[in-house]
């Protein structure tokens, strides 16, 4: 089986070139692609890669990442969240392909303390939500061969993500400020990439599961809680900080303001993924653990 990866140096990607080798030849891609074109932003080059390449099963892991700066450049994040996935879905469905996408809590509005399900309302907050949602919206109308993955608060050791960002800040202040009243489940890579590579192998044999699934560690912290965590892993690891976990002031969101709004609660119900697919998702902290004690 011939796989296309979107999106390999992403942290999600880079898991994914490596939890989907064992399922077959993966042609795995970045925006820079030499022999083809990986850059989501050309609609048409990326149409013309699948035509090439013309696998059976198209991983989308590339996305416009970046929730604050999407508000002053929705266009772009509009074309590469938005367009390039129902693109992507046209030419699946031509080549009668699977097409595996990523989506995110963002596309909910938040309200209430409820774990999201798949049904739900959605009612996104900001550019980088409204955009992920058209992505999905854009790929249900054009191929139902598809899964798509809703996830939350992705880190790995590799990357950009909140818990490096709070491992720098602990370096370099005495006191860090940490918003306390958004609720979520911080998920790995590692995970989200090893779910997938179980869940396409089990979708190959079987064409009900397909759809939409919400795909988190098992779990729920605020983002202050989760940098306290942090901080007082990487201190038991022997990192040198000049701010302790107890030096994470908790605000609330009015104090923290940001050009893009977040959800309040970002907490998504798992069980449809884990009934369907007879998948486990393992607590936050342990991943998060994991990933600590491989960078520190
Ligand atoms: N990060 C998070 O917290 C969450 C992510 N998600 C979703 O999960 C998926 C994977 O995210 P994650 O791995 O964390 O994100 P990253 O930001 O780590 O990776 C995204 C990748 O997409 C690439 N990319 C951006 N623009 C383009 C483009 N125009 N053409 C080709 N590639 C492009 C980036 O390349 P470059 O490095 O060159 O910019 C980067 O390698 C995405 O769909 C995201 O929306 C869902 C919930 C939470
Ligand atoms: C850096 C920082 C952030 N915050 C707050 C702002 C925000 O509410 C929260 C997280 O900030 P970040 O900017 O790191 O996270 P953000 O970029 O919003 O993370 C999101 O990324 C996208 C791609 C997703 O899909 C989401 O699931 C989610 O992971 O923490 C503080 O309170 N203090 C700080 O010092
Ligand atoms: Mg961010």
């Amino acid at each position: 089986m011939k796989i296309l990866l979107l999106g390999r140096n992403g942290q999600v990607g880079w898991e994914l070139q490596r939890s989907l080798a064992p399922l077959g030849e993966v042609v795995a891609l970045d925006r820079h692609g030499a022999d083809y074109c990986g850059d989501l932003s050309d609609l048409d080059g990326i149409a013309e890669t699948v035509r090439q390449v013309r696998p059976g099963v198209i991983v989308n892991a590339a996305a416009y990442t970046a929730v604050d700066k999407a508000e002053s450049e929705p266009e772009l994040a509009h074309t590469v969240n938005g367009l390039a996935p129902g693109v992507l879905a046209h030419e699946a469905k031509r080549l009668g392909a699977l097409l595996v996408h990523y989506s995110t809590d963002y596309v909910f509005a938040g309200d209430g303390e409820t774990p999201w399900r798949e049904a739900d309302p959605v009612a996104p907050l900001s550019v980088y939500g409204r955009t992920k949602l058209e992505g999905e919206r854009a790929i249900a109308a054009l191929t139902s061969n598809h899964l798509i993955f809703r996830t939350s608060w992705v880190y790995a050791a590799r990357g950009g993500n909140f818990a490096k960002t709070m491992l720098r800040l602990a370096g370099e202040r005495e006191r860090l400020t940490v918003i306390d009243d958004q609720f979520g489940a911080p998920t790995g890579a590692e995970l989200i990439a090893d779910v997938t590579a179980h869940a396409v192998s089990q979708a190959m044999g079987n064409s009900r599961l397909r759809g939409i699934y919400h795909l988190a560690a098992g779990g729920t912290t605020t983002w202050n809680a989760y940098a306290r965590f942090v901080i007082a892993s990487a201190l038991e690891l022997g990192a040198t900080l000049k701010a302790g976990a107890e030096a994470v002031d908790p605000v609330p969101t009015s104090a923290f303001p940001t050009p893009a709004k977040r959800p309040h609660n970002s907490r998504l119900d798992t069980s449809k993924l884990q009934a369907d697919f007879g998948l486990a998702l393992p607590p936050w902290q342990q991943g998060v653990a994991r990933m600590l004690s491989e960078i520190l």
